[in-house]
């Protein structure tokens, strides 16, 4: 990219979570990632660009280590020119959704990110030439913690997204309870897998969107978003998975279809070969938490059935959600256990605020940082050094945690090689196909006692909900009792 001659009508709004807007070129196959900060708040330039390359150096030094190399693209910081940057904002602020409109993009800086594209299939050259079809999964959180710290018993039966889902629903953020649970998708067993991609699908939230050609095609930005249709979806999706059959319109070919996208994700999802380091992440053969949530519908209906453990097929590990799930299980203790070891570094850091950069709290994010990871020790010695550990994997496996993986496929020929890239089959097409992780910047630690709270704050409002609905089946049980009894004395 020549940052001398930038023209911001070659670039288009992309999409944008709450600390980044990334941008796309027209043609070729890469973005611009800038941060975004609230109003009020000032960085100076040397700020962000240190913020930027820690991003780039983090993605390099440990999440490449962990997960490897062909899925995480690290990118580079660039300079570009101000005027450009600021003509850029104004040009795409009314795509915009206005609940992401409380943070301005950074226009003093001139720094980005420039990445590949990873919603078309990275850097080949006939990229261009390609119809694309990209999903991205943001799969969230998933296994059910184990620490003996955890004071609250709902959550060893619980996940953490199923429990949040109430109090998202209850704040306005989205409008129902999804029936998605992390769960079902990390279990590595197809039926499951299956059932929580059609649950995405019905209701995406921020954890689903797909792509066609680089265009957003299905998802939602907020509450307001329209209600997701999949006749549409399913117009959009026939091309690739029917090309030169007539499946007709309607409600079968709808099903066909998305049951068709479902199976090929499936597929993806657990392809990979063992490369990465996550495997020195792996803890012997010691007990490990639920594999089931009981408020995902999937583990409700196997309960009815009887079956307590499903079959499980466990995940394969070379694929990128094994990897995820081993860096997200780097939070052994639970922020219950951990934020007593976070307080035990705040009042170090206190009487020794110039340690902080020893500490290696802001970086840099080097094999030093990397190496004391690999430390998966729970034995306390009560020293800041095991406190520190301990906090510094617990801000990765929250980075694992909020990450999204970006699944591009490409239609190839019956009879064409495969270009050395992996192929997918489907029913009646070939996909040539990438798996890309994005979205890995190191939580900050001074987020660990907002996550303290609300993690008090998701907990007992599902309680207080579950346990108030629990009342009222129990309510309409004696009603109906009664009523049954009015009945019989009426008999
Ligand atoms: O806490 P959570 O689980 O709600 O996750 C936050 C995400 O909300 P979600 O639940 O996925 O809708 C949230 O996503 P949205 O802004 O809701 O799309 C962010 O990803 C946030 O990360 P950060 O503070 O921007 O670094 C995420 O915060 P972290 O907890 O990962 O720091
Ligand atoms: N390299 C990329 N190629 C294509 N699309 C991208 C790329 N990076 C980001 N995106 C798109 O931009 C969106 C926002 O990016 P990202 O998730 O990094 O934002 P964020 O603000 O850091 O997220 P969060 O809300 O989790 O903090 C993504 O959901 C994805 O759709």
């Amino acid at each position: 990219m020549d940052e001398g001659k930038m023209d911001e009508n070659e670039w288009g709004y992309h999409g944008e979570g709450n600390k980044s807007l990334v941008v796309a070129h027209a043609q070729r196959c890469v973005v611009l990632r800038f941060l975004k900060f609230p109003p009020s708040r000032k960085k100076t330039s040397e700020e962000i660009f240190q913020h930027l390359q820690n991003i780039v150096d983090f993605s390099k030094n440990v999440m490449k280590e962990f997960l490897g190399e062909t899925y995480v693209h690290c990118g580079e910081v660039v300079q570009l020119p101000l005027d450009f940057v600021k003509q850029l904002c104004l040009k795409i602020q009314s795509e915009r959704p206005e609940s992401r409109c409380d943070k301005d993009l950074d226009t003093l800086s001139g720094y980005a990110l420039c990445l590949p594209n990873l919603a078309r299939l990275q850097t080949y050259h006939f990229a261009e030439h390609r119809p694309i079809l990209c999903v991205e999964i943001k799969p969230k959180c998933g296994f059910i913690p184990l620490s003996s710290d955890v004071t609250h018993e709902v959550k060893r039966r619980v996940c953490r997204y199923c429990m949040h889902q109430h109090l998202k629903v209850a704040t306005g953020k989205w409008k129902q309870i999804s029936k998605y649970c992390p769960l079902d998708l990390y279990s590595g067993n197809k039926q499951r897998m299956h059932f929580a991609l059609k649950s995405l699908l019905q209701e995406a939230q921020n954890n689903l969107k797909i792509f066609k050609n680089g265009e957003l095609i299905y998802g939602c930005t907020d509450a307001r978003s329209p209600v997701a249709d999949w006749n549409e979806l399913a117009h959009h999706l026939k091309p690739f998975f029917f090309p030169s059959n007539g499946l007709a319109g309607g409600p079968h070919c709808t099903r066909a279809v998305i049951r068709e996208l479902v199976r090929v994700i499936t597929r993806v999802l657990l392809s990979g070969s063992d490369k990465g380091r996550a495997g020195a992440l792996r803890r012997g053969p010691g007990p490990r938490g639920p594999r089931v949530c009981e408020a995902s519908p999937f583990g409700r209906s196997l309960r009815r059935q009887g079956k307590n453990s499903p079959e499980c097929s466990g995940l394969p590990k070379g694929c990128l959600l094994y990897k995820t799930l081993q860096v997200q299980m780097l939070d052994l203790l639970d922020i219950e256990g951990l934020y007593p070891l976070y307080r035990r570094v705040e009042r170090y850091l206190e009487e020794f605020p110039e340690e902080r950069k020893t500490l290696q709290i802001d970086g840099p994010y080097d094999e030093a940082f990397y190496q004391k990871l690999l430390d998966l020790s729970t034995e306390d010695d009560g020293t800041v050094a095991f406190a520190l550990t301990k906090v510094q994997q617990y801000r990765v496996a929250m980075t694992a945690k909020d990450c999204s993986i970006m699944i591009a496929l490409s239609p190839c020929l019956q009879d064409a090689s495969s270009d050395q890239r992996p192929v997918v089959p489907s029913s009646r097409s070939r996909f040539a196909f990438s798996v890309s992780v994005l979205d890995l910047d190191l939580k900050p630690y001074e987020s660990i006692p907002h996550q303290y709270k609300l993690d008090g704050k998701i907990v007992n409002f599902y309680s207080k909900t579950v346990h108030a609905k629990d009342a009222a089946v129990v309510s309409t049980r004696f009603k109906e009792s009664e009523d049954c009894t009015l009945v019989l004395h009426k008999v």
